[in-house]
Protein backbone atom coordinates (compact mmCIF):
# COMPACT_ATOMS: atom_id res chain seq x y z
CA UNK A 1 0.00 0.00 0.00
CA UNK A 2 0.97 3.48 -0.57
CA UNK A 3 1.65 5.94 1.63
CA UNK A 4 -1.29 8.16 2.57
CA UNK A 5 -1.78 12.05 3.76
CA UNK A 6 -2.72 12.18 7.78
CA UNK A 7 -6.52 12.96 6.79
CA UNK A 8 -6.47 9.44 5.06
CA UNK A 9 -6.60 7.01 7.52
CA UNK A 10 -6.08 2.57 6.64
CA UNK A 11 -8.74 0.55 8.68
CA UNK A 12 -10.20 -3.20 8.51
CA UNK A 13 -13.73 -3.37 9.16
CA UNK A 14 -13.87 -7.08 7.99
CA UNK A 15 -10.50 -9.09 7.70
CA UNK A 16 -8.86 -8.74 4.83
CA UNK A 17 -10.96 -6.06 3.92
CA UNK A 18 -9.15 -2.19 3.55
CA UNK A 19 -11.18 0.50 3.96
CA UNK A 20 -10.13 4.20 3.75
CA UNK A 21 -11.28 6.51 6.60
CA UNK A 22 -11.15 10.65 5.25
CA UNK A 23 -11.11 12.90 8.06
CA UNK A 24 -10.35 16.16 6.66
CA UNK A 25 -11.88 20.09 6.50
CA UNK A 26 -13.82 19.72 3.98
CA UNK A 27 -15.26 16.29 4.46
CA UNK A 28 -15.65 13.04 6.14
CA UNK A 29 -16.21 10.01 3.79
CA UNK A 30 -14.78 5.99 3.31
CA UNK A 31 -13.73 4.16 0.32
CA UNK A 32 -13.12 0.28 0.04
CA UNK A 33 -10.63 -0.89 -2.40
CA UNK A 34 -13.02 -3.29 -3.09
CA UNK A 35 -14.51 -1.79 -6.22
CA UNK A 36 -12.91 1.28 -5.76
CA UNK A 37 -16.05 2.21 -4.10
CA UNK A 38 -17.09 5.49 -2.07
CA UNK A 39 -19.02 3.91 0.85
CA UNK A 40 -20.20 7.22 2.49
CA UNK A 41 -19.53 11.14 1.83
CA UNK A 42 -20.11 13.90 4.74
CA UNK A 43 -19.61 17.36 3.52
CA UNK A 44 -18.99 19.63 5.87
CA UNK A 45 -22.02 21.23 7.52
CA UNK A 46 -23.96 18.52 6.30
CA UNK A 47 -25.60 15.22 6.68
CA UNK A 48 -24.47 12.13 4.90
CA UNK A 49 -24.97 12.52 1.18
CA UNK A 50 -24.80 8.99 0.24
CA UNK A 51 -26.89 5.74 1.68
CA UNK A 52 -24.96 2.92 2.42
CA UNK A 53 -26.50 -0.28 3.94
CA UNK A 54 -26.07 -0.97 7.82
CA UNK A 55 -26.66 -4.88 6.46
CA UNK A 56 -23.56 -4.64 3.50
CA UNK A 57 -21.73 -7.32 3.28
CA UNK A 58 -17.81 -6.40 3.24
CA UNK A 59 -16.67 -9.27 1.79
CA UNK A 60 -14.39 -10.22 -1.76
CA UNK A 61 -16.56 -11.07 -4.33
CA UNK A 62 -19.95 -9.18 -2.91
CA UNK A 63 -20.72 -5.69 -3.96
CA UNK A 64 -21.64 -3.42 -1.59
CA UNK A 65 -25.53 -2.42 -0.84
CA UNK A 66 -24.88 1.62 -1.02
CA UNK A 67 -22.31 4.24 -1.74
CA UNK A 68 -21.36 4.33 -5.62
CA UNK A 69 -20.77 0.84 -7.04
CA UNK A 70 -18.73 0.83 -10.24
CA UNK A 71 -20.69 -0.92 -13.01
CA UNK A 72 -18.54 -1.81 -15.72
CA UNK A 73 -18.07 -3.57 -17.96
CA UNK A 74 -21.38 -3.90 -18.66
CA UNK A 75 -24.55 -2.33 -16.61
CA UNK A 76 -27.17 -5.05 -14.96
CA UNK A 77 -27.45 -8.64 -16.91
CA UNK A 78 -24.52 -9.60 -19.23
CA UNK A 79 -25.89 -8.95 -22.38
CA UNK A 80 -26.16 -12.54 -23.45
CA UNK A 81 -24.77 -14.63 -20.54
CA UNK A 82 -26.97 -14.89 -17.12
CA UNK A 83 -24.29 -16.86 -15.90
CA UNK A 84 -21.77 -13.84 -15.55
CA UNK A 85 -22.01 -11.44 -12.47
CA UNK A 86 -24.43 -8.65 -12.66
CA UNK A 87 -23.17 -5.43 -12.94
CA UNK A 88 -20.29 -6.39 -14.34
CA UNK A 89 -16.46 -7.44 -12.53
CA UNK A 90 -15.51 -4.21 -11.18
CA UNK A 91 -17.27 -3.37 -7.95
CA UNK A 92 -16.37 -7.30 -7.13
CA UNK A 93 -12.94 -7.43 -6.58
CA UNK A 94 -9.66 -5.09 -5.13
CA UNK A 95 -8.41 -2.21 -6.63
CA UNK A 96 -5.29 -0.99 -5.82
CA UNK A 97 -4.80 2.55 -5.04
CA UNK A 98 -1.99 4.57 -6.74
CA UNK A 99 -2.39 7.82 -5.72
CA UNK A 100 -3.88 9.54 -2.73
CA UNK A 101 -2.94 13.16 -1.94
CA UNK A 102 -4.78 16.13 0.59
CA UNK A 103 -5.09 18.79 -2.08
CA UNK A 104 -6.01 21.25 0.56
CA UNK A 105 -9.32 21.97 -0.75
CA UNK A 106 -10.04 17.90 -1.17
CA UNK A 107 -8.79 14.54 -0.80
CA UNK A 108 -7.59 13.57 -3.83
CA UNK A 109 -7.87 9.34 -4.82
CA UNK A 110 -6.63 7.43 -7.48
CA UNK A 111 -7.44 3.39 -7.95
CA UNK A 112 -6.77 0.80 -10.91
CA UNK A 113 -7.60 -2.23 -12.24
CA UNK A 114 -5.69 -4.18 -15.13
CA UNK A 115 -6.51 -7.31 -17.15
CA UNK A 116 -5.35 -10.45 -15.21
CA UNK A 117 -5.80 -14.08 -16.11
CA UNK A 118 -8.96 -13.49 -13.11
CA UNK A 119 -10.64 -11.10 -15.12
CA UNK A 120 -10.23 -12.89 -18.79
CA UNK A 121 -12.19 -15.97 -17.35
CA UNK A 122 -15.00 -13.27 -17.06
CA UNK A 123 -14.19 -11.21 -19.64
CA UNK A 124 -12.06 -11.95 -22.17
CA UNK A 125 -10.22 -8.62 -23.05
CA UNK A 126 -7.33 -6.30 -22.04
CA UNK A 127 -7.95 -3.36 -20.68
CA UNK A 128 -6.61 -0.77 -17.98
CA UNK A 129 -9.17 1.01 -15.82
CA UNK A 130 -8.84 3.59 -13.55
CA UNK A 131 -11.36 5.42 -10.78
CA UNK A 132 -10.07 9.15 -9.42
CA UNK A 133 -12.51 10.01 -6.62
CA UNK A 134 -12.21 13.74 -5.34
CA UNK A 135 -13.48 14.14 -2.16
CA UNK A 136 -14.39 17.75 -0.67
CA UNK A 137 -16.96 19.98 -0.78
CA UNK A 138 -18.18 18.39 -3.74
CA UNK A 139 -17.75 14.60 -4.65
CA UNK A 140 -16.56 13.74 -7.96
CA UNK A 141 -16.03 9.99 -9.25
CA UNK A 142 -14.38 9.53 -12.88
CA UNK A 143 -14.00 5.84 -14.11
CA UNK A 144 -11.21 5.85 -17.19
CA UNK A 145 -11.54 2.82 -18.98
CA UNK A 146 -9.17 2.49 -21.67
CA UNK A 147 -8.07 -0.43 -23.98
CA UNK A 148 -4.42 -1.57 -23.88
CA UNK A 149 -5.23 -4.29 -26.26
CA UNK A 150 -5.38 -4.87 -29.97
CA UNK A 151 -8.80 -5.34 -30.49
CA UNK A 152 -11.74 -2.95 -29.93
CA UNK A 153 -14.09 -3.15 -26.81
CA UNK A 154 -17.85 -2.42 -26.60
CA UNK A 155 -19.27 -1.57 -22.72
CA UNK A 156 -22.14 -0.39 -21.09
CA UNK A 157 -21.66 0.80 -17.17
CA UNK A 158 -22.83 2.86 -14.41
CA UNK A 159 -21.72 4.92 -11.61
CA UNK A 160 -24.74 3.66 -9.50
CA UNK A 161 -24.79 6.30 -7.27
CA UNK A 162 -27.17 5.24 -3.84
CA UNK A 163 -28.37 9.16 -2.48
CA UNK A 164 -29.70 9.35 0.71
CA UNK A 165 -32.93 11.09 1.54
CA UNK A 166 -35.13 11.81 4.16
CA UNK A 167 -38.37 9.95 2.72
CA UNK A 168 -38.84 8.44 -0.88
CA UNK A 169 -42.58 9.91 -0.81
CA UNK A 170 -40.93 13.58 -0.75
CA UNK A 171 -38.09 13.19 -3.40
CA UNK A 172 -39.19 15.01 -6.59
CA UNK A 173 -36.50 14.26 -9.12
CA UNK A 174 -36.28 17.46 -11.87
CA UNK A 175 -34.12 17.79 -14.70
CA UNK A 176 -35.54 14.64 -16.97
CA UNK A 177 -38.72 16.24 -18.15
CA UNK A 178 -39.25 15.18 -21.98
CA UNK A 179 -36.59 12.69 -21.65
CA UNK A 180 -37.39 9.21 -23.10
CA UNK A 181 -37.29 6.18 -20.98
CA UNK A 182 -37.68 2.30 -20.81
CA UNK A 183 -39.43 0.82 -17.27
CA UNK A 184 -38.13 -2.00 -16.78
CA UNK A 185 -39.28 -2.52 -13.09
CA UNK A 186 -40.60 -6.23 -12.85
CA UNK A 187 -39.01 -7.70 -15.57
CA UNK A 188 -41.49 -5.07 -17.46
CA UNK A 189 -40.20 -3.36 -21.13
CA UNK A 190 -42.53 0.28 -20.99
CA UNK A 191 -41.03 2.96 -22.86
CA UNK A 192 -42.08 6.32 -22.32
CA UNK A 193 -41.81 9.87 -22.01
CA UNK A 194 -41.25 11.68 -18.64
CA UNK A 195 -43.97 14.71 -17.82
CA UNK A 196 -42.25 17.02 -15.32
CA UNK A 197 -41.29 15.80 -11.89
CA UNK A 198 -40.64 12.11 -11.46
CA UNK A 199 -42.06 10.87 -7.83
CA UNK A 200 -41.37 7.49 -6.34
CA UNK A 201 -44.75 5.51 -5.83
CA UNK A 202 -43.26 1.88 -5.68
CA UNK A 203 -40.38 0.09 -6.92
CA UNK A 204 -38.95 2.27 -10.30
CA UNK A 205 -36.21 0.75 -12.62
CA UNK A 206 -36.02 3.18 -15.43
CA UNK A 207 -33.51 4.16 -17.92
CA UNK A 208 -33.74 7.14 -19.21
CA UNK A 209 -31.59 8.73 -22.37
CA UNK A 210 -30.36 11.61 -20.92
CA UNK A 211 -27.08 13.75 -20.66
CA UNK A 212 -28.44 16.42 -18.41
CA UNK A 213 -28.15 17.30 -14.56
CA UNK A 214 -30.61 15.82 -12.48
CA UNK A 215 -31.73 17.57 -9.59
CA UNK A 216 -33.01 15.47 -6.84
CA UNK A 217 -35.45 17.35 -3.75
CA UNK A 218 -36.23 15.41 -0.90
CA UNK A 219 -38.13 18.84 1.37
CA UNK A 220 -35.11 18.84 2.89
CA UNK A 221 -31.77 19.59 0.61
CA UNK A 222 -31.47 19.65 -2.87
CA UNK A 223 -28.90 17.43 -4.65
CA UNK A 224 -26.87 17.91 -8.18
CA UNK A 225 -25.92 14.79 -10.42
CA UNK A 226 -23.91 16.97 -13.25
CA UNK A 227 -22.50 13.99 -15.47
CA UNK A 228 -20.17 13.67 -18.08
CA UNK A 229 -19.03 10.75 -20.61
CA UNK A 230 -22.71 9.45 -19.76
CA UNK A 231 -26.29 9.23 -22.73
CA UNK A 232 -28.18 7.55 -19.45
CA UNK A 233 -29.38 8.14 -16.31
CA UNK A 234 -31.05 5.37 -14.59
CA UNK A 235 -33.02 5.43 -11.80
CA UNK A 236 -34.10 3.00 -9.02
CA UNK A 237 -35.28 1.89 -6.31
CA UNK A 238 -36.49 -1.50 -5.07
CA UNK A 239 -39.95 -0.27 -3.35
CA UNK A 240 -40.76 -2.70 -0.47
CA UNK A 241 -41.29 -5.78 -1.94
CA UNK A 242 -38.15 -5.97 -3.81
CA UNK A 243 -36.40 -4.43 -0.98
CA UNK A 244 -37.57 -7.49 1.71
CA UNK A 245 -35.79 -9.80 -0.79
CA UNK A 246 -32.38 -8.22 -0.92
CA UNK A 247 -30.67 -9.43 2.13
CA UNK A 248 -28.61 -6.88 2.87
CA UNK A 249 -30.76 -4.05 2.76
CA UNK A 250 -32.94 -3.85 6.00
CA UNK A 251 -36.70 -3.88 5.22
CA UNK A 252 -37.35 -0.20 5.61
CA UNK A 253 -35.22 1.44 4.08
CA UNK A 254 -36.03 1.43 0.35
CA UNK A 255 -37.35 4.68 2.16
CA UNK A 256 -33.96 6.02 2.86
CA UNK A 257 -32.42 6.47 -0.54
CA UNK A 258 -32.71 6.89 -4.51
CA UNK A 259 -30.23 5.89 -6.64
CA UNK A 260 -29.61 8.16 -9.87
CA UNK A 261 -26.90 6.69 -11.76
CA UNK A 262 -24.76 8.45 -14.21
CA UNK A 263 -24.56 5.64 -16.81
CA UNK A 264 -24.14 4.14 -20.54
CA UNK A 265 -26.76 1.44 -20.27
CA UNK A 266 -27.72 -0.74 -23.46
CA UNK A 267 -28.86 0.81 -26.28
CA UNK A 268 -25.43 3.22 -25.09
CA UNK A 269 -23.18 1.20 -25.89
CA UNK A 270 -19.55 2.57 -25.84
CA UNK A 271 -16.67 0.87 -28.31
CA UNK A 272 -13.08 1.52 -27.04
CA UNK A 273 -10.76 1.15 -30.06
CA UNK A 274 -6.99 -0.02 -29.43
CA UNK A 275 -4.78 2.96 -27.33
CA UNK A 276 -8.44 4.62 -26.88
CA UNK A 277 -10.24 5.39 -23.83
CA UNK A 278 -13.70 6.53 -22.63
CA UNK A 279 -14.36 8.77 -19.59
CA UNK A 280 -17.85 8.73 -17.72
CA UNK A 281 -17.62 11.37 -14.87
CA UNK A 282 -20.03 12.26 -12.30
CA UNK A 283 -20.17 15.50 -9.87
CA UNK A 284 -22.12 15.54 -6.75
CA UNK A 285 -22.92 18.86 -5.21
CA UNK A 286 -25.55 19.50 -2.17
CA UNK A 287 -27.52 22.60 -1.04
O1 LIG B 1 -28.84 -5.76 -6.63
P1 LIG B 1 -27.85 -5.16 -7.61
O2 LIG B 1 -27.16 -6.19 -8.48
O3 LIG B 1 -26.87 -4.24 -6.95
O4 LIG B 1 -28.69 -4.29 -8.63
C1 LIG B 1 -29.54 -3.32 -8.15
C2 LIG B 1 -30.27 -2.60 -9.27
O5 LIG B 1 -29.35 -1.79 -9.96
C3 LIG B 1 -29.98 -0.90 -10.86
O6 LIG B 1 -29.00 -0.12 -11.47
C4 LIG B 1 -30.71 -1.68 -11.92
O7 LIG B 1 -31.38 -0.77 -12.79
C5 LIG B 1 -31.69 -2.63 -11.27
O8 LIG B 1 -32.33 -3.41 -12.27
C6 LIG B 1 -30.98 -3.52 -10.26
O9 LIG B 1 -31.94 -4.31 -9.59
Amino acid sequence: MIATPACVRLTYPAKDYPVLEIDHPSCRARVALHGAHVMEWQPAGHEPVLYCSPETVLREGKAIRGGIPICWPWFNAHPTDPSKPAHGIARNRFWQLTDSQDGGESVELRFELKSADATRAIWDQEFHAIVEVRLGAELHVSLSSHNPGSTPFCMTGALHTYLAVDDIANVEIAGLDGASFVETAGGRREPGVQAGHIKVEGEIDRIYASTSTATIRDGRRTLQIHKHGSASTIVWNPGPEKAANLGDLPAEDFRRFICVETANAPGAEVTIEPGAHHVLRTRIAVS
